[in-house]
C-alpha cells in the first residue's frame, strides 16, 4: 500500500456551487500534509469527506485500501477536529473526556490522564471548559481527537484566532504526536508560513480546485534564493551548466530552471549560453518569501 490515504478525482457540489472540483491528493503514512487555501477555498469541505462527515458527489477516498463504501470499515481510524470542537463548557477537561471514552467503550485505567497529559492539560483540576482559553479548548479539542488511539488525525484551522503561545503549544503537540506516534497528520491553514513550520508536504488549493501538491523538500527549495532563468527548452542549457560545474540546480518547470549555488555568475551564465547561441527570455536573483509564493499561486491578497 503506497498511500495511507489517496482521493481520486474528489468532487463536491452543493447545488450550482462545486466546491471541490475533482481533487486527487496523496498522503503517506508518517506525513504531516498540509492543505493550504484561503477562506472560502474549500478545505473543511475536502476534509468532511475525507474524515466521513459528508458524501462526495463523485469521486473516490481510498484509505487503508479500502475505497467505496468499504471504506466504513476503517474510518474510525481517522480522529476528527473539523470546526468547534463540541465541548460540553459546564464539565471539566477530564469529564469531557470520559464521556467521549464512555461513547466509544473505552474503559482503561490512566487513559483520560494519560490523554490530558498528551495535549498539556494535565494541570487544570475540575475547572469547567467554558473558563478555558481558546488556546485551552483547541488542545482538548486536539485530546477529544486522540480518543480510540486514531492512525490519522484531520485537524481543520486548528491554530486559528490562537495567539503566538496558544499556536506554539498546538504545534509542539502536534510534531511530538508525529514523532513518537508515528501519527498522520492532515491539517488546513490559510497561511501557509505557519503550516510550513510543521508540515512535510502540502495540497495548495485554491476555489475548490487543486492549485499543487509539493513536498517540503520542494517548496524550500523554491521559495531559497536562487538564480531563475527562463527560456524556451531548458534541456538545452543544462549541458552549459555542467560544463560550468554547476550542482545545485534543478528544472522548475518547461519554461524555467532554478540555480542555488554562485548567486553572482548570472552574467557568466548568460554569456556561455549566448556563446552556445541558446536563446533565454530573463535570467535573474529571486527570493520569494513562503508567502508571497502561496499569493501567486492563488492569484493575490484576496480582497472580498
Ligand atoms: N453546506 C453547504 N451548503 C452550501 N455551500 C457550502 C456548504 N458548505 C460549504 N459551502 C461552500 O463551499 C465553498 C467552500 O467552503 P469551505 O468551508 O469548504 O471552505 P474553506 O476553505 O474551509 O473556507 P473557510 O476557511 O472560510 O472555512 C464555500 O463557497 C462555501 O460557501
Amino acid at each position: 500500500m503506497e498511500y495511507l490515504l489517496s482521493t481520486d478525482c474528489l468532487t463536491k457540489k452543493f447545488k450550482r456551487q462545486t466546491a471541490i472540483d475533482n481533487i486527487s491528493l496523496h498522503i503517506r503514512q508518517g506525513e504531516i500534509y498540509g492543505l493550504i487555501g484561503k477562506n472560502g477555498a474549500g478545505k473543511t469541505t475536502f476534509l468532511k469527506m475525507i474524515s466521513g462527515l459528508s458524501k462526495p458527489t463523485s469521486g473516490d477516498i481510498t484509505f487503508f485500501g479500502y475505497h467505496g463504501a468499504e471504506r466504513n470499515k476503517v474510518i474510525s481510524r481517522i480522529g476528527v477536529l473539523i470546526e468547534a470542537p463540541g465541548l460540553y463548557p459546564d464539565m471539566s477537561a477530564y469529564d469531557n473526556l470520559k464521556l467521549k471514552c464512555i461513547c466509544v467503550g473505552l474503559h482503561r485505567p490512566g487513559y483520560i490522564e494519560n490523554i490530558l497529559s498528551i495535549v498539556g492539560l494535565e494541570n487544570v483540576g475540575k475547572k469547567k471548559v467554558g473558563h478555558f482559553s481558546l488556546g485551552m479548548k483547541q488542545r482538548l479539542g486536539i485530546g477529544m481527537a486522540l480518543v480510540g488511539e486514531p492512525d490519522v488525525l484531520v485537524l481543520d484551522e486548528p491554530i486559528n484566532g490562537l495567539d503566538p503561545e496558544g499556536i506554539a503549544e498546538v504545534r509542539e503537540i502536534l510534531l511530538r504526536l508525529n514523532k513518537e506516534k508515528g501519527l498522520t497528520i492532515i491539517i488546513s491553514s490559510h497561511i501557509l508560513e505557519e503550516l510550513s513550520k510543521i508540515a512535510t508536504n502540502y495540497a495548495i488549493i485554491d476555489k475548490g480546485q487543486l492549485v499543487k501538491e509539493l513536498s517540503r523538500e520542494e517548496l524550500e527549495a523554491t521559495c531559497r534564493e536562487h538564480i531563475e532563468i527562463k527560456m524556451d527548452h531548458p534541456d538545452l542549457a543544462l549541458p552549459v551548466l555542467d560544463a560550468l560545474g554547476f550542482k545545485d540546480y534543478r528544472v522548475a518547470d518547461e519554461n524555467t530552471i532554478h540555480i542555488f549555488e554562485r548567486l553572482n555568475e548570472s552574467g557568466k551564465i548568460t554569456m556561455e549560453l549566448s556563446r552556445k547561441n541558446i536563446y533565454i527570455h530573463s535570467i535573474s536573483v529571486t527570493n520569494e518569501s513562503i508567502e508571497d509564493y502561496f499569493l501567486r499561486l492563488t492569484g493575490g491578497v484576496d480582497h472580498a
